[in-house]
């Protein structure tokens, strides 16, 4: 309701979370596509096809033309004479080797038969002698006669049509040694006239082979602001390799390669070797920023994906927050924070969701959030780092206790032991979806300041990692939405056993591979994406890698985010605030009520998994092995056995690297027999939990002497 008491409007439905299916994607709000008039066609046409002369083609090509042709003509005296002169050395190359026979005596010494064969070469040689003399001697003939007849014209016609064609003889060819350089002309777009264009294309980038050839699926379309084409790769090449290989096909089709997208046809209407190639006429990245569509609702439900920028295809693309958790990586003023407060605004219009702000930054960024959070620190002193670390225990313990009052409710309330709409909505149970969105995140994760947890020595920063990964590993399922935002992605600033959990990554620009492969998750730059490639003026444009749990089946998409100024962001702030106060549930720090609830900080300790011995002080191990134990969890002492293919898949490794890893570090992989789920026991490769512990042991007892 609003504040005349009518009912508030209800949004729009969203577009469903967009997949990469190109036959059953669904989008209900794309800016509509102008339709092309008979005139614009033709022209796209004219301006496309391989067979309309490029000089034509604009004004500029045609001066350029007139520029060559003239140069052309002063530079032909020159290229007749070099061309004749070279054609005059061919030509008495080429007679020299006829004279003297030189195939057939080549053959015959190749055959060890030159003794026999010599009267025969030796009688050819003496007859070609005659040819060459009697042709000589008629030629000369001919020109004396041309003299008498027609006086020194004669000669000069002759002497021009020897010379022209000795320049025939001598011109330049293709592949010849000496061949010129020249520019290979416009490539781009000619492909969809002529579709051989784009299987050479598809050689030159080395994504078919010579003999191979691609079957056109559908004929190149203009859709959008682009040109799509659907292709069918040979046999046995697939549409993976032509993603991860998408800046050569670019390079060889003549486009930047953030305007091509290239997407696997999936479902019942692809395969694995089909390809929908998408090229946009313009860069789509650039132009005016997008309005954040969220501007434009009363109210939004934290259970819809939330609209969060749109592709390359002006497709819109939403992020599904509930059951995940997202981490946002970028190098500095690339368009982090605002890109933040799109899911967060997201939350914010729904009266019944509860906010924990952290704003490392400590600016105004996120000041009129302030309004709507539940608990809210804006700052980078230690007092400022402490409050966090306590509201982080406060949610820790608020997540043990939303397991403790989940197993107690009906099941026809809550069938499965995970949050539902109904539950989060019900005040009287007070289980509403909580978000804690942290801006800067390395300034609370990097503070050194000494700690002493559970009766170890840490740093209040590693403290922090280890209350955000349990908020990250077990909150999904009560409700708890993590969103963490960093300008260092590195893997000291954001552990891996942190790293490992959170579901949903988006990289902006980065300054290498590595940092973006640290957002975007292992080998992400060998499959197509490097978010250190995206350029410095496409501000707010990422790589969004959607949490799998979600239901996405898209591996990552670049997508450019909804601009949401200061003004805007307030607007949301304040309506978000409104709704709170219509529907009772403005509490904490909105509501001035910035008391702490009462948390026993050994219950957090042992959440946080000290009850399991390995656990301890486990940010002090190194890689893999930390981001092993931290997935076992419990699991460590309860399993005696983990298939290394579980463990590469969950900490998504690749697999030599991760074996020489672990290698390096004690565990070698040994073999088992593991029962699989349909009861048949199989024989499988992983590591042994005692040998995980011995390994943990050691690096403990190095650590302590590297101590002393
Ligand atoms: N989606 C967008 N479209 C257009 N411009 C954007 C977008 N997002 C951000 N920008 C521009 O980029 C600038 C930097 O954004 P932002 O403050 O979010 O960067 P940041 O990465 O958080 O920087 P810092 O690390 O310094 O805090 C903004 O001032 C804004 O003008």
């Amino acid at each position: 309701m609003n504040e005349q008491g009518e009912p508030l409007p209800v949004p729009r439905p969203s577009s469903e979370v967009e997949s990469a299916i190109f036959d059953a994607e669904l989008v209900d709000d794309a800016a509509s596509v102008p339709k092309l008039t008979r005139w614009q066609r033709f022209m796209n046409w004219w301006q496309r096809s391989p067979r309309v002369p490029t000089a034509l083609k604009s004004r500029k090509a045609a001066k350029q033309a007139l520029l060559d042709l003239l140069l052309f003509v002063v530079h032909l005296p020159w290229r007749f004479v070099s061309a004749a002169g070279r054609g005059t050395v061919a030509a008495v190359r080429a007679w020299r080797r006829w004279v003297r026979v030189h195939d057939y005596r080549d053959a015959a010494e190749q055959s060890e038969k030159l003794v026999d064969k010599f009267i025969e070469i030796r009688e050819l040689t003496l007859f070609r002698w005659k040819v060459t003399g009697t042709a000589g001697l008629a030629s000369a003939a001919v020109l004396v006669v041309a003299y008498v007849l027609y006086g020194a014209p004669a000669l000069w016609a002759a002497g021009g049509l020897a010379a022209a064609s000795l320049a025939i003889f001598g011109r330049r060819k293709e592949g010849s040694p000496g061949r010129k350089p020249v520019l290979s002309g416009p490539r781009s777009l000619t492909w969809t006239m002529d579709p051989q264009v784009l299987v050479e294309a598809f050689r030159d980038a080395k994504l078919i082979g010579k003999d191979e050839s691609l079957r056109l699926v559908e004929r190149a379309a203009h859709d959008g602001s682009g040109w799509a084409v659907t292709v069918d790769l040979p046999a046995t090449r697939k549409a993976a390799d032509v993603i991860k290989h998408r800046e050569a096909l670019a390079s060889a089709l003549a486009v930047d390669e953030l305007q091509l997208i290239i997407e696997r046809v999936r479902g019942c209407g692809g395969h694995a070797g089909r390809v929908f190639l998408w090229v946009a006429d313009a860069d789509p990245y650039a132009g005016p920023p997008m309005r954040f569509p969220l501007l434009d609702v009363e109210q939004w439900d934290a259970w819809r994906a939330i609209p969060f920028g749109r592709d390359a295809r002006n497709r819109r693309v939403d992020l599904q927050l509930v059951w995940t958790s997202l981490l946002i990586g970028a190098i500095p003023r690339q368009g982090k924070t605002f890109s933040t407060r799109l899911p967060a605004a997201g939350l914010i219009l729904d009266p019944h969701a509860r906010l924990y702000v952290f704003d490392g930054k400590g600016g105004k960024d996120w000041e009129a959030a302030e309004a709507v959070a539940h608990r809210f620190v804006c700052g980078d002193e230690i007092e400022h780092v402490e409050a966090v670390r306590d509201h982080l225990v406060e949610l820790v313990a608020e997540v043990q206790s939303r397991y403790a009052r989940m197993s107690r409710l009906d099941d026809d309330i809550c069938p499965e032991s995970k949050i539902t709409p109904a539950i989060s909505r019900d005040t009287d149970l007070d289980m509403p979806i909580t978000a804690v969105v942290i801006d800067e995140v390395q300034v609370y994760l990097e503070n050194p300041a000494r700690e002493d947890i559970g009766g170890k020595k840490s740093t209040i920063g590693a403290y922090i990692a280890d209350l955000l990964t349990y908020l990250t590993r077990k909150g999904p399922a009560v409700g708890i939405v993590v969103i963490l935002a960093t300008q260092r992605p590195d893997s000291n600033t954001i552990p891996s056993r942190l790293r490992a959990v959170l579901g949903s990554r988006f990289a902006l620009r980065v300054m290498d591979w590595r940092d973006s492969n640290i957002v975007l998750g292992e080998q992400m730059n060998t499959r197509g994406f490097d978010a250190s490639t995206l350029l410095p003026s496409h501000k707010g444009v990422g790589i969004l890698r959607p949490d799998s749990e979600t239901g996405a089946d898209t591996i990552a998409t670049l997508v450019r985010t909804f601009f949401m100024p200061n003004p805007e962001w307030r607007t949301i702030c304040g309506r978000g605030r409104a709704l709170r106060e219509a529907a009772g549930t403005l509490t904490g720090h909105a509501a001035g009520d910035d008391l702490q609830r009462a948390v026993d900080p050994t219950a957090v300790a042992k959440a946080l998994g000290s009850s399991s011995e390995v656990l301890d002080d486990r940010s002090a191990l190194p890689e893999p092995l930390s981001s092993v134990v931290d997935y076992l969890g419990d699991d460590i002492d309860r399993r005696d056995f983990v298939p290394t293919a579980e463990l590469i898949d969950a900490l998504d490794s690749e697999p030599t690297l991760f074996g020489r890893q672990m290698g390096e570090l004690g565990c070698q992989p040994r073999r088992a027999r593991v029962a699989s789920e349909d009861g048949t026991v199989r024989q499988v490769r992983g590591y042994y939990t005692a040998d995980l512990r011995k390994a943990v042991d050691e690096a403990h007892t190095a650590q302590e002497k590297e101590g002393e």
